[in-house]
């Protein structure tokens, strides 16, 4: 008689905390750890798994990666998501967003090669809405859809403009605290709640946190339907961009990408740069040259 083999399984990582996963296998719930110390695990990454026990295991291996979406600090870089195929930023009438917060968010997606969309909640809030608007016009302008919703006011609406967007796709949800991104996840899983909890007990996170990044998926839009929530953060770090990858991340930048006198031009200070002659005109904004200036200090400052 051989020894029974242990059994491997394919599964998606649906949370991470720490070092801790859970994966999801055709429903089963499997609590998985890495082997080692590694934490190059990323929620939405496709795992094989070696089952320890009918609910546990150890992540192998990870399938190659469609995507992969990082932010980072000075120290270090972190995954937030594997294989999206799209990321939603949720923005509101109220409290305000930050641009900072915005603009990077859009940086990170395109660095990801992941197309961004933005989301802007509350709309019943009428006192504040066509300020609002006006902020998000430099957006749109650049290209990224721009979505009116209200959660609270139109939960009807909402789903019926969300969810044509999301059937067949990958997507992630980021914003400011505050801006109503778990109302929307509400509205979408309506069982989310009950999911988070029994993650939280999986994961064995000590309290009801909501602190940790998790995926449901959404069959009833189809398969291959996801979304992922992740904590409301108030910074996105991008140290880990290099240079070129940095102002290839700006799409307003593209018409002027090889057209400066120095074929190793920073778009800085240097003469007869295409870039800043497009800032000169009015054609880049200086709110995104600003911001690329910004993000190529970060990226020379890491340490890792
Ligand atoms: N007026 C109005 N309020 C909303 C709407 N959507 C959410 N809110 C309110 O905005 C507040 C924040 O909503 P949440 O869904 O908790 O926001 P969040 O972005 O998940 O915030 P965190 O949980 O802090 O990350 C709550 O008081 C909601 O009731 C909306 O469409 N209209
Ligand atoms: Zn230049």
């Amino acid at each position: 008689m051989s020894k029974q083999a242990s059994q491997q399984l394919q599964a998606t990582i649906i949370a991470a905390h720490g070092r801790h996963y859970l994966a999801d296998a055709d429903g089963t719930k499997l609590q998985c750890v890495t082997r080692g110390k590694k934490t190059n695990v990323a929620v939405g990454d496709i795992v094989h798994v070696t089952l320890t026990s009918p609910d546990q295991g150890v992540i192998d291996k990870i399938a190659e990666r469609k995507t992969l979406l990082y932010r980072s600090d000075q120290y270090k870089s972190k995954l937030l998501a594997a294989n999206l195929t799209q990321l939603f930023i949720v923005v509101a009438t109220e409290p305000g967003f930050a641009d900072d917060l915005v603009s990077r968010s859009l940086v990170a997606a395109e660095a990801a090669g992941i197309k961004a969309h933005l989301i802007l909640n509350k709309t019943d809030v009428t006192e504040s809405l066509a300020r609002t608007r006006e902020r998000l016009q430099p957006y749109a302008s650049l290209g990224y859809p721009v979505h009116e919703v209200s959660a609270k006011g139109k939960p009807e609406e909402t789903m019926a403009i969300l969810k044509p967007l999301l059937a067949g796709q990958s997507s992630i949800l980021i914003g400011q605290s505050g801006m109503g991104k778990s109302s929307l996840i509400n509205l979408l899983v309506p069982d989310a709640d009950i999911a988070v909890r029994e993650i939280s007990a999986a994961l064995d996170t000590g309290k009801h946190t909501t602190t940790f990044t998790r995926l449901y998926q959404l069959p009833e839009l189809g398969p291959d339907s996801s979304i992922i929530d992740s904590p409301g953060f108030q910074e996105f770090g991008l140290y880990h961009l290099s240079e070129g990858m940095l102002e290839r991340a700006f799409v307003d930048f593209e018409p002027y990408l090889g057209k400066c006198k120095y074929y190793n031009c920073r778009h800085l200070i240097e003469p007869q740069c295409a870039i800043l002659e497009a800032v000169a005109e009015g054609k880049i904004t200086k709110m995104r040259h600003t911001l690329y200036g910004q993000l190529l200090h970060e990226s020379s400052q890491t340490l890792y």
